[in-house]
């Protein structure tokens, strides 16, 4: 059993729990009357470049590191990346083994003005409805998780509730299904999700496979400026960050280096300008 395995188990086990408490027709009245949702796509650049996005992540623990960080207030963390420019951010929901829940979205969400990510191993229809009906605007769907018609089928459906997806691929097979499937956020997680290694070199050996006019993100395995220079010259148009930022003590300080630093490489590129 894979580590992706292992997780998806326990969010079945916790979904079939949670389905019990609130059945389906009740997350869908709660959705229907859910905050319209903000366009995550055009905060991302809508594959266009002109800034490098951050997203910036609401991370306590990981399986890769164990704890990361005691987030007493998700709000206040929330608000910090607001300030410092982030574009969208990600609340991880998981729990077992990234300690997040439904109610740091629902923190985040009443905290930000910004897009807010639903980040969370979805493996049913259920787990999108949920997410409009905290206030989501935007649901991860990772590639090596779902069989090409759930993706497709999750696509179509976070669209019909006016959301995005980020569609996530680790493999060139997973880039060109996402692709496949008309995803137009593609990310590139660098973290291999069987042994859990950082291999940052992934990102601009698929980021290329991607069409333009999609957004592409690298997720993954930021650890300074540098890091972020160097995805932004392999043509990234935003970096997913969680780690960096819930150990740095001045997240949004940070964000704004880490913008900065995919400006300059996309200037010393001759990127700012591409579509
Ligand atoms: O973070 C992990 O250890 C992990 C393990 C297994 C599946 C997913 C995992 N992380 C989810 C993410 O995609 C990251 O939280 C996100 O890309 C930020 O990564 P980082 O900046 O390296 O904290």
């Amino acid at each position: 059993m894979t580590v992706l395995d292992d997780i998806i188990e326990g969010v079945r086990e916790d979904l079939a729990e949670r389905r019990r408490a609130l059945p389906l027709e009740k997350v869908r009245t709660a959705a229907s009357s859910a905050p319209t949702p903000k366009d995550a796509f055009a905060a991302l650049g809508g594959g266009r470049g002109g800034d490098l996005a951050v997203i910036a992540e609401v991370k306590r623990s990981s399986p890769s590191k164990g704890a990361l960080a005691d987030i007493a207030d998700p709000a206040a963390l929330a608000a910090a990346y607001e300030r410092g420019g982030a574009a969208v951010i990600s609340v991880l929901t998981e729990e077992r083994r990234f300690g997040g829940s439904l109610s740091d979205l629902d923190a985040v969400r009443a905290a930000v003005a910004l897009p807010v990510l639903r980040k969370d191993f979805t493996v049913d229809e259920y787990q999108i409805w949920e997410a409009r009906a905290h206030g989501a605007d935007v649901v991860l769907l990772i590639v090596a998780a779902l069989s090409d018609a759930d993706l497709t089928s999750f696509l179509a459906l976070t669209h019909e509730l006016g959301m995005k997806a980020i569609v996530e691929t680790h493999t060139e097979e997973e880039v060109r299904r996402a692709v496949a499937a008309e995803a137009s956020i593609i990310g590139v997680n660098v973290r291999n999700l069987k042994t859990l290694d950082i291999d940052r070199d992934v990102f601009a050996g698929l980021a290329h496979l991607i069409p333009a006019g999609t957004v592409i993100i690298a997720e993954s395995g930021v650890r300074d400026a540098a890091d972020v220079a160097d995805y932004a010259g392999s043509g990234a148009h935003a970096v997913l960050v969680g780690e960096a930022l819930v150990r740095h003590s001045d997240p949004a300080a940070t964000i704004d280096e880490f913008r900065r630093a995919g400006r300059t490489a996309w200037q010393e590129s001759g990127m700012s300008a591409r579509s």
